[in-house]
């Protein structure tokens, strides 16, 4: 990045003043009924460049903001040399720079559109040509198990961005799933959710996807060590493995010292970070889910963002309004979370699968050029499907202390209209109603007429609802392979133009990497309770605990 820390940029000092002097008359409601065009200023109809059947809503017009506010947080991103960055990345350019690499994720969905050159992007094609035979080897039955049965159960065994990717999407897309393969997903080491899953496996019918960048992660390694001593105590021939394991890495040495053979990987490479590479061999779960043609259609509806993010003014740019709309709340308005609320059931994995691609990607205090920051950089990312969420925590979104900004997401149609679409109705009446409500709220003296004269005053102000809480609202008509693949990539590029305003670098992720090599110690000493030394009393404490409760 520049080097300079945001609170240099002349933009920044602005929007601090312009915060100072106006915050307090920044009242939503004010906002509109001066302005009866308010919505149609700020709401934008995205409609894919590349297809103009997929399209959705953003209505940003229930925020903090007002046409010069936004202007001058654009002009942060310009400050920011937003562009500058963005053009790098499309071109290859190692913009992890902690790593020493490019970030293209955006090569993987681009369909020889965007010239990028990096080592690897030429062979994208053929491992999405090698996900598509074997994808419809598995699903039309001619893959057979090491008993001639077909394939009827999938285990994907992954972490992080090896598994929250396929879990989501394969959530998301389920209208578009053969329901005959059931596709199941196993991240944590605890072995309850391998030992759980394997219950639902039958070894003659499934098929082991060992999902892992590095190849070396211990718990996806581990995991896939076990899922093979269970096959094979069935199986008993290691050459059965070939027919029941495949994996997804760009660590070829392991994946044969594993035993997976060769024909039987699907590459990619380093300049595909963990959390967003379900664009790539990551997404085989996917592909054999929701089968290849819908798999290659959310790829298209992701490459029709990175068009737009790529060449549309800043002005229009949907992920960079996102973004620096969050920037003020951020920063200027100390808001710590930011909620992810979508109206569809379908997506009710979206807050989780964002939780990493935003906070392992922003979660950072220092920038590129090593200074430690003097401002909030990546929010916490929350949510979960409404309307559970109302029946749950949305009393301290609206009546709470906190200042808590949220999308809600929802489609028009619904892909089940079950009685009559009755059910989508009442849905969209709660997606319509709670943003309305978080902006305009309740006041004093409406409660106090709703109530009559009678009520107390305690009672009274319980019930007033301050409003003036932001929120976005992003309505599509239906949620489809390519209409997906375009959220996804809108939210993957507003973390990127934040990362960028903050000046760090959104593509490592160091801060994982001290509690692993702890553990990796603690898990040396765990014999003996004269094995455990050089930590602290707690943790001393803690494991000695262990050591004398625990049977095995
Ligand atoms: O795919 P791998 O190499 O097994 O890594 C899984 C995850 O490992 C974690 O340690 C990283 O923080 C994630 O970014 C990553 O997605």
């Amino acid at each position: 990045m520049s080097g300079k820390l945001a609170t240099e940029y002349s933009s920044w000092k602005k929007l601090q003043q312009i915060y100072d002097a106006e915050h307090p008359r920044l009242i939503l409601k004010e906002l509109f009924s001066q302005d009866p065009h308010r919505f149609s200023k700020f709401s934008k109809e995205y409609v894919d460049p590349t297809d103009p059947n997929t399209t959705f809503l953003l209505d940003y017009s229930k925020n903090l903001v007002t046409q010069p506010i936004l202007d001058t947080l654009l002009s942060l991103a310009s400050e920011a040399q937003l562009e500058t960055y963005r053009d790098k990345m499309f071109a290859g350019e190692r913009i992890n720079t902690s790593e020493d690499r490019a970030v293209l994720h955006v090569a993987l969905r681009n369909f020889d559109d965007f010239k990028i050159q990096e080592n690897g992007v030429e062979e994208v094609a053929s491992v999405l040509a090698h996900m598509k035979e074997f994808s419809e080897a598995i699903r039309s039955g001619s893959w057979k198990g090491y008993t001639g049965k077909t394939i009827n159960t999938i285990v994907n065994i992954g972490i992080g961005g090896s598994d929250l990717g396929p879990v989501m999407v394969t959530e998301a897309l389920k209208p578009y799933a053969k329901r005959d393969l059931t596709a199941l997903f196993v991240s944590n080491i605890d072995g309850t959710h391998l030992a759980e899953t394997l219950r639902e496996c039958d070894p003659e019918r499934t098929l082991f996807i060992i999902a892992s960048k590095t190849f070396t992660t211990q718990e996806t390694i581990t995991n896939a060590e076990s899922a093979r001593a269970w096959f094979l105590s069935f199986a008993k021939d290691k050459a059965h493995v070939a027919k029941h394991f495949v994996a997804l890495s760009t660590n070829t040495k392991a994946v044969t010292a594993f035993g997976i053979d060769e024909a039987n990987m699907f590459q990619f490479w380093d300049w595909v970070g963990g959390r967003y590479s379900l664009w790539s061999a990551i997404g085989l779960s996917i592909a054999l889910y929701i089968g290849y043609d819908n798999f290659e259609s959310l790829l298209k509806g992701a490459h029709g963002m990175d068009k737009h993010f790529k060449e549309t003014p800043l002005e229009s740019n949907l992920p960079v309004l996102l973004a620096v709309v969050g920037v003020w709340y951020n920063d200027f308005y100390g808001a710590q979370t930011h909620a992810l609320l979508p109206y569809d059931q379908y997506l009710h994995k979206f807050a989780d699968y964002f939780q990493q691609g935003d906070m392992e990607s922003n979660g950072k205090f220092v920038t590129k050029s090593g200074e430690r920051v003097d401002y909030q950089t990546g929010p916490i990312i929350w949510g979960a499907a409404g309307t559970n969420g109302q029946h749950s925590f949305y009393q301290l979104v609206h009546q709470g202390t906190k200042l808590i900004p949220a999308d809600f997401l929802a489609p028009a149609t619904s892909h089940n209209p079950i009685a009559d679409s009755k059910h989508h109705r009442i849905l969209l009446s709660n997606f319509f109603a709670q943003p309305e409500a978080l902006a305009f709220g309740k006041t004093e003296e409406e409660v106090r007429k709703e109530l009559g004269s009678g009520a107390s005053e305690a009672l009274v102000k319980s019930k007033v609802f301050e409003g003036n809480r932001p929120s976005n609202s992003i309505m599509f008509p239906l949620l489809t392979p390519r209409t997906l693949g375009a959220l996804i990539a809108l939210y993957e590029h507003k973390i990127f133009t934040q990362g960028v305003i903050w000046g760090i670098n959104s593509f490592d992720q160091m801060g994982v990497e001290l509690g692993k090599v702890l553990a990796k110690n603690i898990l040396s000493q765990l014999g003996k309770p004269s094995d455990v030394t050089g930590h602290d009393s707690s943790t001393t404490g803690l494991i000695h605990y262990y050591q004398k409760n625990r049977k095995e």
